[in-house]
């Protein structure tokens, strides 16, 4: 209840200071903020009593703690002001992030219910609880869950993994890059939307795609989820920034627009089984929905997915 909610203070994984709303009971803190929806919730994954992270005073030292924590309010909000979204249901839901999971986990997920982050090896990556585009993604795979619900196999699986990379670079709006914070192999980051084959993808060593007749048509990663998914990001990044792309040229509508046309086409219009194409239609319904049949928007979504070969 609102008595017992404070204003709490904390150090993020590289250093920087945060604050954020938290909890005080029995004495202590907790990583328990009830002024969002029904809770943003982060505990500390090895103490094995999924007990929130607590302190003694209101500062908290737990790094992965603290931007799990930050990030996971951070992206409830951008739901809340961008879309009136009230959480992964829009009813609220519980916001619940576990860290340190996994022994030098290099990886983090949504298993549905909860945010899991590794703490990396330090080699290939960082604590990946400190990117805040990871934890946008991650959450926005429940948004997804609770919306077009998009079977994680094949196109419908690419163009849910590239969702989640829209929604995580509009949160994390400062770059194009997914994980670019939390990379230790000095790659600028794990995935780009503005230049796909800039980066390898880990699994089959072959460049991202960034054009439909290179998409990868294996089984590996469901089918490439995360692969495929570089197609579409391009498409998204295009209708936002445009650009000159396979001889076709893109004039780009900005990214309040773009983040818009891609939550419609994502609540309204897409189903489990969607693919690329429907993709494409399903985005053109919805900016034409929000700025017109003739707009620069629907010419923007025609021109990009031209680009990008999905027709
Ligand atoms: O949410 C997701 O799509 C990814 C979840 C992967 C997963 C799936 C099932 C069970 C456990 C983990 C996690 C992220 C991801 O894109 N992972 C990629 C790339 C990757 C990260 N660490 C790796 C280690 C090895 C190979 C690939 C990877 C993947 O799992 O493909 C999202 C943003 C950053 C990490
Ligand atoms: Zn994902």
């Amino acid at each position: 209840n609102a008595t017992n909610d404070v204003t709490a203070f904390g150090t993020g994984v590289f250093g920087e200071r945060k604050r954020f709303e938290a909890q005080a009971f029995d004495g202590m803190f907790r990583l328990f903020d009830e002024t969002r929806g029904d809770g943003v919730v982060t505990f500390d994954n090895t103490t094995g009593t999924n007990l929130d992270v607590v302190s003694i005073n209101k500062m908290f030292t737990d790094g992965s703690a603290v931007d799990a924590h930050a990030n996971a309010q951070i992206t409830y909000d951008y739901y809340q002001d961008t879309f009136g979204r009230n959480s992964v249901d829009d009813n609220g839901q519980i916001l619940i992030s576990a860290v340190h999971v996994g022994d030098n986990w290099n990886n983090a997920s949504w298993n549905g219910r909860q945010m899991s982050y590794g703490d990396g090896d330090g080699i290939r990556f960082h604590p990946l609880a400190a990117g805040l585009d990871v934890a946008a993604h991650e959450m926005t795979h429940g948004v997804i869950q609770h919306t077009a619900n998009l079977i994680y196999r094949n196109e419908s699986g690419a163009l849910n993994e590239s969702f989640a990379d829209i929604f995580g670079v509009m949160v994390d709006r400062d770059d194009w890059l997914i994980g670019e914070a939390i990379m230790a192999d000095g790659t600028i980051g794990l995935r780009s939307m503005e230049d796909p084959t800039d980066l390898i993808e880990r699994r089959t060593q072959a460049p991202y795609p960034d054009h439909w007749s290179r998409r990868y048509t294996g089984t590996l990663d469901n089918g490439g989820v995360h692969i495929n998914s570089s197609i579409n990001n391009k498409a998204a990044y295009l209708v936002s920034e445009g650009g000159e792309h396979f001889d076709v040229t893109v004039n780009g509508v900005g990214r309040e627009k773009t983040e818009q046309i891609y939550y419609r086409a994502l609540t309204l219009y897409l189903t489990r089984s969607s693919d690329f194409s429907m993709m494409r239609e399903a985005a053109i319904q919805a900016a034409g929905d929000l700025y017109g049949s003739n707009s620069d928007a629907v010419a923007a979504v025609e021109q990009a997915y031209d680009a990008v070969g999905v027709y």
